[in-house]
């Protein structure tokens, strides 16, 4: 596998003030984001932890821009966020690839909606997530994890200034899921760009993440805001990353030694 040299020239430093959101939920008014105030800074890895339903994936959203916050603000260097854009991209637990395209032209879609032409780049961002050899693959000839690197490329060659992740490896195999933990990290550190990611898996969050937000049951508040001071290069039986997955673990209401 290659190493990029390209850094993401300026990653995207964010700002959330005090942001609530809600949902009708069977006819009832339900807050499912409280009073959320967290400032990101360029350049960082946060994980964000918390039960499931709390409204991790909410907030996702509404900082991609997908839906504008119902109190509070999304700055994004000093800016409020007022809707999607190429700076700010997300990748879901679905690879979500067109079954039309082919690798290739999955990984070209960006550049195609935006009438830019550039084979380098797509060749490039396809080497980078190990598929070179694929470009001509369908997305049905490839594994879970193979999907999952082209939906990475395809995020990646837009050259993101922050990149939001939905719980990107979920649905991987474990072994698939070290690899791509391993990828992903060294993405992060040759890229240098912003990363947002929810994951269910603490380890995974100890692993990669400079710094972890565990929050409440809905409506999800800030309950943890931990930086994780470990050296790039993690180990899973490092004692002190065991202590911060027992200290993580009760945060979430589960016993030490779970
Ligand atoms: N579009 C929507 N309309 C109505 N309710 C929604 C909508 N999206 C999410 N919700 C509700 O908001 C709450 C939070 O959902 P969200 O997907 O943000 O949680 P989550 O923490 O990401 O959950 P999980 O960890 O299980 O993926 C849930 O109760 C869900 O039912």
């Amino acid at each position: 596998m290659v190493t990029t040299p390209t850094r993401t020239a300026h990653p995207l430093g964010l700002e959330l003030d005090h942001i609530d959101h809600s949902y009708m939920i069977g006819g009832a008014f339900t807050p499912v984001l409280d009073d959320i105030s967290l400032t990101i800074a360029p350049g960082e890895f946060v994980a964000l932890l918390g039960p499931s339903g709390c409204g991790k994936s909410t907030l996702l959203r509404l900082i991609a821009g997908l839906e504008p916050p119902h109190g509070g603000a999304i700055l994004a260097e000093g800016t409020p966020i007022a809707g999607p854009g190429p700076d700010r991209i997300v990748m879901f637990q679905d690879p979500t690839l067109y079954p039309w395209r082919t690798v290739r032209g999955n990984v070209a879609l960006g550049h195609d909606i935006a009438g830019r032409r550039d084979p380098a780049a797509v060749a490039a961002a396809i080497e980078l997530v190990g598929l070179k050899g694929f470009e001509r693959a369908w997305p049905h000839q490839l594994s879970g994890g193979m999907a999952q690197r082209a939906a990475l490329a395809r995020a990646l060659v837009n050259d993101p200034r922050l990149l939001i992740l939905d719980e990107p490896l979920g649905k991987l195999d474990s072994l698939t899921r070290l690899t791509m933990q391993t990828e992903l990290h060294r993405l992060w550190r040759d890229r240098g760009f912003t990363a947002i990611m929810v994951t269910h898996d603490v380890e995974e969050a100890l692993l990669l993440a400079t710094r972890i937000i565990v929050f409440s049951p809905r409506p999800a508040r800030i309950i943890g805001d931990l930086p994780i001071d470990l050296p790039p290069h993690r180990h899973r039986d490092d004692p002190r990353l065991l202590d911060l997955r027992r200290n993580i673990l009760v945060q979430l209401g589960h016993s030490a030694d779970w």
